[in-house]
Order: C-alpha cells, then sequence, then structure tokens
C-alpha cells in the first residue's frame, strides 16, 4: 500500500492544501462521480445495519437520529477515458503532475485481475468461463482513492464519526487496497449484525462481491456487508490525541452500462 500511494500519488494528493484540492471538484450532482470530494461530502446511504452502526457508538437512540452518521472521508474516483457518460475531471496542468496517468495505468491494470477474478468466479459455478468478462469491457469501472483523516478520539463519542457505515457495494465486486491502519469489518453471512474485522494484511487485496453479483447469482454469491470502523485505541497508544488517518484504493467493477444485463 506504501508503493500504491507513492505510485499513485494518493498521498500527495490528499497532502495538498484544500483549496488545491478543489481544483478538481465533484459535481455536485451524484450522478457524475468523478472528481474530488472533501470530507463529509458523499455519503454512503445507510443500510439495514444502521442500528449497530449507532448502537455500537453511542448506545440506542431514536431512529431519527440514523441520518446524523457521516462518511468521515474525503476521496477521488475517475475511470475510462472513453466513459462518455461520465467523463474525468482532472486536475490542471502541473498541479500534481503524473497523476492522471498513474491513475489510469492502474484502472487498466486492475481490470486485467478483474477479468481473472470474474473467470474464477464462473469456473466456480461451473458455467462457461467467459460469462461475466462479456458483460464486463472495462469501461464503466471506478478506481476511488480514499483518505480518512486522522480524527481527534473526543469526536469518537459522537455518532456522525463513522469513517463508513455498512453498506454493500452496488456494483459486480470490488477490489480493495487497504493501508496497515485497520478498521475495516465484514458481516458474518451466518449471524447478522455481527461484524468480523479484515485485519491488513501486507500485500493483499480484499474481494467484495457487489450486489450485481448477488443478484446475477440469484443468491449463490451474497454481496459483501461491510463498513470501515475507528481503530480501537490500544493500551500503547497511551494519552494520544489522534486516531491515525487511514489510506484506501477500492477498483469498483461493474458491468457495462449498455448491456441488457444491467436493465
Ligand atoms: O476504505 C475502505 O476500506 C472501504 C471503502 C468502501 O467500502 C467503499 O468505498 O465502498
Ligand atoms: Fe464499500
Amino acid at each position: 500500500m506504501e508503493y500504491l500511494k507513492k505510485r499513485l500519488l494518493s498521498k500527495k494528493l490528499f497532502d495538498l492544501p484544500p483549496e488545491v484540492k478543489q481544483l478538481a471538484p465533484h459535481p455536485p450532482s451524484g450522478a457524475h462521480h468523478r472528481g474530488y470530494s472533501a470530507p463529509g461530502r458523499e455519503k454512503v446511504k445507510q443500510f439495514r445495519t444502521d442500528r449497530v452502526d449507532i448502537d455500537d457508538a453511542q448506545g440506542a437512540k431514536p431512529d431519527d437520529e440514523v441520518e446524523i452518521l457521516r462518511d468521515m472521508k474525503e476521496s477521488f474516483e475517475s475511470g475510462s477515458e472513453r466513459n462518455e457518460g461520465m467523463p474525468n475531471i482532472w486536475y490542471p496542468d502541473g498541479v500534481i503532475p503524473g497523476f492522471k496517468e498513474s491513475c489510469l495505468d492502474f484502472y487498466w491494470t486492475l481490470y486485467e485481475t478483474e477479468k481473472h477474478i470474474l473467470r474464477a468466479i464462473a469456473v466456480g459455478l461451473g458455467i462457461e468461463e467467459e460469462f461475466f468478462v462479456q458483460y464486463h469491457s472495462g469501461g464503466d469501472n471506478q478506481l476511488r482513492l480514499l483518505h480518512y483523516p486522522s480524527i481527534e478520539r473526543a469526536l469518537l463519542k459522537h455518532a456522525d464519526s463513522s469513517r463508513i457505515p455498512s453498506h454493500s457495494d452496488f456494483c459486480t465486486l470490488t477490489i480493495l487496497f487497504q493501508d496497515s491502519v485497520g478498521g475495516l469489518e465484514v458481516e458474518d453471512q451466518h449471524s447478522r449484525g455481527k461484524f468480523i474485522p479484515v485485519a491488513p494484511i501486507p500485500s493483499s487485496i480484499v474481494v467484495n462481491a457487489g450486489d450485481f453479483l448477488m443478484r446475477w447469482t440469484n443468491d449463490v454469491i451474497l454481496s459483501t456487508v461491510h463498513r470501515v470502523r475507528t481503530p480501537i485505541p490500544s493500551e500503547n497508544d497511551g494519552d494520544a490525541q489522534d486516531i491515525p488517518d487511514r489510506y484506501s484504493i477500492p477498483y469498483v467493477g461493474s458491468v457495462n452500462d449498455s448491456d441488457p444485463a444491467q436493465r
């Protein structure tokens, strides 16, 4: 992940002053999901386990307070240059040299990984190896660079300091890279509401099944409900005031927008 942060210039990007980061702003509409979003701007749709997130954070609260959970993260989204429906939003020349090229290069490298996984799933299901690949030409995928800024411990007393609340991804599958900070958890499919930490393993990726794959396989593969909690302070942390930053890179693999399977 350290290598990826360097290669994709993601730390360099998020270290820029806020006004510079805003030079490639995410459009106001969520439908055009490209460019830079400042912390708290993107709100991941709440899932049925909201109750669990809130309860974990500060004990039971009335339902009308569920809405106050908000994502403490900033992000940069990019996609294929061929995607005319969702054009990329890049920084002006000179702001962060090499950024566009490294994002696009990584995007297409991960598309190759995605195809391997889609083939393996098809083989596992006993269907034709290219079955899923034929509907995934890579043009409608998304590369997300995420940064969850360091936050003050005191803020954790409030439910709105969730890093990312529980949700499943609306796609076929997500290839996820995380750093060593931790906090990622997946819901136990056999015990709803129980979350299992996904401990960071160096040089590994996490693959989350998305809602689309679940639908397509008639629930044989269930989409992964996951969330990012703030790391639980350890005794070694002493009186440290801050919870460390977290960097992650999800690559969201989606079916072609133009394919009938999408409708
Ligand atoms: O930061 C992470 O590890 C998870 C991100 C995530 O779940 C998402 O972007 O959908
Ligand atoms: Fe996700």
